[in-house]
C-alpha cells in the first residue's frame, strides 16, 4: 500500500505525519491516486452545459449566496437518477440552523433541486408538478459540482458552511435537524455543499447521498477521543457504498490541546486500509478556533483541495 504524499509544506505538514499539523493548514496525508478525477472516471451525475453568465473568481467564494435549508421535496428528482427513487424523506423536525421553522418532514436535496430552489429564490419549496421537469430556469445552465458534508454531530460541518460562505461561526453548537446548504460561485462552476446532521437518528439517511455527489467531505472532531470509533465506523460504512468517491477527511478542531495527532487519527480511523484505487485526503483543520485571532480561515486550504478535485 502507498502511503501518499509525504507531509511537504504546501501541505503544512511536517515530515512523517505523525506529528500534528497546523492548525488551518493542509495537514499530512494520504493521496492514493495522483491525478484529481477531471471528469474522469466518475460520470458526473449532472452532465450540464459550460458555465453561462459572468464568472466570478474562486476568491470571491466568501459573498457566496447561503441558502439556509431550502425546505424541498423530492419531485422530479427520480426521472434524472434512478437510484433517488427509494429515497426517503427525512421523517425529523424541519428545523434548521437559520432554516424556517418546525414542521413535517423534509425531502433531502441533490443539485436539482437545490437549483430549483435557488432560481426560484425560496427558502421552502412545494412539490413540483411532473410536467415542469423540461422547463430549465436559467441556473440550471450552470455547472454544478455537489459534495456532501458528513460527520458525527459537533464535529464541525455547520461552521464549515458558515465559514466557507464568509460567515462568522456561531457560538456553541447548534445540531443540524436536517440538512443545511451553501452555493458558492467559482469561475468555472458552481459547488453545493451539502451537510446533513451528524446526529444519530440522520446517519440512517447519509448513505443515500453518497452515490449522488462528486466528493465527500468526512469532519471529525480531532479532541472527541471517545467517540472516533463511531466516525470510523460511520467513515467506513460511507466508504463502502461508493468505492470510487473521493474522500477528504478534515480532522478539525486541531487548536485544541487534547486533539489527536494526524498520525494517531489515520491509524484509528482505519485511512492506511482503504483501497488503494480511492483518493483519500486527511487533513488538519482549524476551521473555528476557540482561542483569540486567527489569520485566515481554517477553510482555505480544505476549499482548495475542493477546487482540485472538482475541476
Ligand atoms: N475549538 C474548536 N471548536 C470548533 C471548531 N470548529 C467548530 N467548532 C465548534 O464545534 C461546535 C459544533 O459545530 P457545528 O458546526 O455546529 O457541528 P456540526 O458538525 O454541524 O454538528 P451537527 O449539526 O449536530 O451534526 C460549535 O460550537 C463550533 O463552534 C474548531 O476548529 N475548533
Ligand atoms: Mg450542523
Amino acid at each position: 500500500m502507498r502511503l501518499g504524499v509525504p507531509a511537504g509544506p504546501e501541505f503544512g505538514g511536517r515530515g512523517s505525519g505523525a506529528s500534528r499539523a497546523q492548525p488551518g493548514r493542509l495537514a499530512p496525508l494520504r493521496r492514493l491516486r495522483s491525478a484529481p478525477r477531471p471528469g474522469g472516471s466518475r460520470e458526473k451525475p449532472h452532465p450540464l452545459p459550460p458555465a453561462v453568465g459572468t464568472p466570478r473568481p474562486v476568491e470571491e467564494a466568501g459573498r457566496a449566496s447561503v441558502r439556509n435549508s431550502p425546505r424541498v421535496w423530492n419531485s422530479g428528482l427520480q426521472r434524472r437518477r434512478s437510484s433517488h427513487s427509494s429515497r426517503p424523506c427525512l421523517p425529523v423536525p424541519g428545523r434548521v440552523e437559520g432554516g424556517p421553522g418546525p414542521s413535517g418532514a423534509f425531502g433531502l436535496p441533490s443539485g436539482k433541486v437545490l437549483r430549483e430552489a435557488a432560481s426560484r429564490n425560496l427558502t421552502s419549496a412545494s412539490p413540483q408538478p411532473e410536467d415542469e421537469e423540461d422547463e430549465e430556469p436559467a441556473l440550471e445552465e450552470l455547472e454544478q459540482r455537489e459534495v456532501l458534508v458528513l460527520g458525527l454531530d459537533g464535529a464541525g460541518k455547520s461552521t464549515f458552511l458558515r465559514v466557507l460562505s464568509g460567515k462568522p461561526p456561531l457560538e456553541g453548537h447548534i445540531p443540524t435537524w436536517g440538512f443545511n446548504s451553501v452555493r458558492l460561485p467559482t469561475k468555472d462552476f458552481e459547488v453545493d455543499l451539502l451537510e446533513i446532521g451528524g446526529s444519530q437518528n440522520l446517519r440512517f439517511y447519509w448513505k443515500e447521498f453518497v452515490s449522488e455527489v462528486d466528493v465527500l467531505v468526512f469532519v471529525v472532531d480531532s479532541a472527541d477521543r471517545l467517540r472516533l470509533p463511531w466516525a470510523r465506523q460511520e467513515l467506513h460504512k460511507l466508504l463502502d457504498k461508493d468505492p470510487d468517491l473521493p474522500v477528504v477527511v478534515v480532522a478539525n478542531k486541531q487548536d485544541l490541546s487534547e486533539a489527536m495527532s494526524m498520525g494517531e487519527l489515520q491509524r484509528e480511523l482505519g485511512l492506511q486500509a482503504i483501497d488503494n484505487q480511492r483518493e483519500v485526503f486527511l487533513l488538519a483543520a482549524s476551521i473555528a478556533p476557540a482561542g483569540p485571532s486567527f489569520e485566515e480561515p481554517g477553510t482555505v486550504h480544505i476549499w482548495k483541495l475542493l477546487l482540485e478535485l472538482l475541476s
